[in-house]
């Protein structure tokens, strides 16, 4: 089978401008499946931008994204059906309630009414959703909503999830959760791409990781290739480069 053998997920190339700021420039990755991948980079460093390439939510202005080797923008529908999203941001009707909105999106997906009924409950109750079966989407506090959204991208059991930010806003216990879960998950074959700020998360999980900076990629490999000897973050830091005036500037904090 044409899939089985490629990468997850392959960029190559890929380079986004808004206007004069070139947001993601000659972006190339490749996330083996079967890995659990890690895109780390400072504020506005260009991994939503990457992402949201990658999957067909924003078209490149060149270069190209593949998802076990079938081509995102010129064989989208069978792209898509490989891949789960959690994008960033509202991206869901939000006047529909959590058990509505699966349903509605897993209907589009093309599963039957009871697979989707028998799905949607169970990641309502895995993700602690399940009280809130009455609220509209729009009613959730961030946490829930970036909950729901996971449960969107697991929803037609796709081989890839890519998750911008998946534990951000969202609580310890539920975070233990959704750790388990993907983790479940790549045992399972599975390939997860997840953004995070948090290195020392990236760390625990990722066994491959890309360290994303102005746009471009700083560092990419195995997890222990980046970091070196020392941990993440130091290596984080080394790459993307600490800030000096900050060290030195608001002197007027200090009495
Ligand atoms: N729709 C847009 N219009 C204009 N500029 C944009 C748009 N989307 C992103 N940008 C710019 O592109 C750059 C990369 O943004 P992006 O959201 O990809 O970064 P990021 O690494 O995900 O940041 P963060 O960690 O803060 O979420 C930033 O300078 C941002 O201001």
């Amino acid at each position: 089978m044409r899939t089985q053998r490629q990468p997850a997920l392959r960029t190559t190339g890929l380079r986004k401008a808004f206007g004069d700021h070139v947001a993601v420039d000659d972006v190339g990755l490749t996330v083996p499946a079967g890995s659990f991948y890690g895109l780390v980079g400072p504020n506005g460093a260009g991994k939503t931008t990457t992402l949201a390439m990658a999957v067909g939510l924003l078209r490149p202005d060149a270069g190209r994204a593949e998802i076990f080797g079938v081509d995102v923008w010129r064989s989208g529908v069978e792209a898509k059906s490989l891949v789960g999203v959690l994008p960033d941001g509202n991206a869901m009707p939000e006047r529909l309630t959590g058990r509505e909105v699966l349903t509605y999106l897993g209907l589009l997906r093309g599963l039957p009414p009871g697979v989707v009924a028998e799905r949607a409950a169970e990641l309502l109750s895995v993700l602690e959703l399940d009280s809130a079966e009455r609220a509209l989407v729009i009613e959730y506090s961030t946490g829930m909503r970036k909950k729901i959204g996971l449960a969107v991208a697991l929803l037609h059991a796709p081989r890839l999830l890519v998750l911008d930010e998946p534990f951000e806003a969202v609580d310890p216990v539920s975070a233990a959760t959704i750790r388990t879960i993907l983790r479940r998950f790549v045992t399972g074959g599975g390939s997860v791409i997840i953004s995070s700020h948090v290195m020392a998360l990236v760390e625990q999980l990722c066994d491959h990781v890309a360290v994303i900076s102005g746009g471009r990629v700083a560092a990419a490999g195995p997890l222990a290739e980046v970091r070196g000897g020392g941990s993440l973050e130091e290596a984080f830091i080394e790459l993307v480069g600490a800030r000096a005036e900050v060290r030195e500037g608001l002197a007027w904090l200090t009495s």
